[in-house]
């Protein structure tokens, strides 16, 4: 039985096959902005991407994520609470049955429709899968999705996904802009966190957007719609 949002195989039981589950700093979180402390040291995020690395766009049978040519710097995330250069390997969202919930991560327990992750590994490493058990190796940056105005950036994504139905399809998916789905504010809460899903490794530098995007009910109502046909059902 491999690890899902099932009643018998969803967050509360990923502790048996990952103790890890159990460990210092596991992801998501709940932010409490008052909780948070401001600190000057900290840069802006400097991300640069070039829509030319986009490559494919897969159901990996948990999200759709879109992946990325990783093999040099022309996709990548500096500064902000990191050091050295981290490149864009994929992206991917979180979702939920129903508009009021979704989000992985919680701003004073307010849980928002979606959340898009943005996954990037630091060159200090040789490759992603070797970040990946480094306690510096991620950083990902988290994007809350809030039902409003239509997102065109999203309808892209959306209308690619009638042709990956199936668990494991993907197809070539080019030309896409992933800071197109960056809010216009880039200010960002951080904590030292983990992947938020088996093996749920703690190696995530956490970025988290203050500012949402939008989405429209229908878009989000397609996501659930698609991710329930491609994906395992989730748990709410
Ligand atoms: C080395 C293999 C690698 C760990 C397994 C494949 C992978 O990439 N998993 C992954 C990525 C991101 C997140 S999240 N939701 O952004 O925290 C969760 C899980
Ligand atoms: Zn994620």
């Amino acid at each position: 039985m491999s690890w899902g949002y099932a009643e018998d195989n969803g967050p509360a039981k990923w502790v048996a096959n990952f103790p890890i589950a159990d460990g210092p700093r596991q992801s998501p979180i709940d932010i409490v902005p008052g909780e948070a402390s401001y600190d000057a040291g900290l840069k802006p995020l400097s991300i640069k991407y070039d829509p030319s690395t986009c490559l494919d766009i897969l159901n990996n049978g948990h999200s759709f994520q879109v992946t990325f040519v990783d093999d040099n710097d022309s996709s990548t995330l500096t500064d902000g609470p990191i050091s050295g250069t981290y490149r864009l390997k994929q992206f991917h969202f979180h979702w939920g049955a129903a508009d009021d919930r979704g989000s992985e991560h919680t701003v004073a327990g307010t849980k928002y429709a979606a959340e898009l992750h943005l996954v990037h590994w630091n060159t200090a490493y040789p490759s992603f899968g070797e970040a990946a058990s480094k306690p510096d190796g991620l950083a990902v940056v988290g994007v809350f999705l809030q039902v409003g105005a239509e997102n065109a950036s999203l309808q892209r994504l959306l209308d690619a996904f009638d042709s990956i139905k199936t668990k494991g399809s993907q197809t070539s998916f080019a030309n896409f802009d992933p800071s197109t789905m960056l809010p216009g504010c880039l200010d960002y809460w951080t904590y030292d966190g983990s992947l938020t899903t088996p093996p749920l490794l703690e190696s995530v530098t956490w970025i988290v957007c203050k500012e949402p995007v939008s989405v429209s009910p229908e878009q989000v109502g397609l996501q659930r719609e698609c991710s329930d046909r491609l994906c395992a059902h989730r748990l709410e």
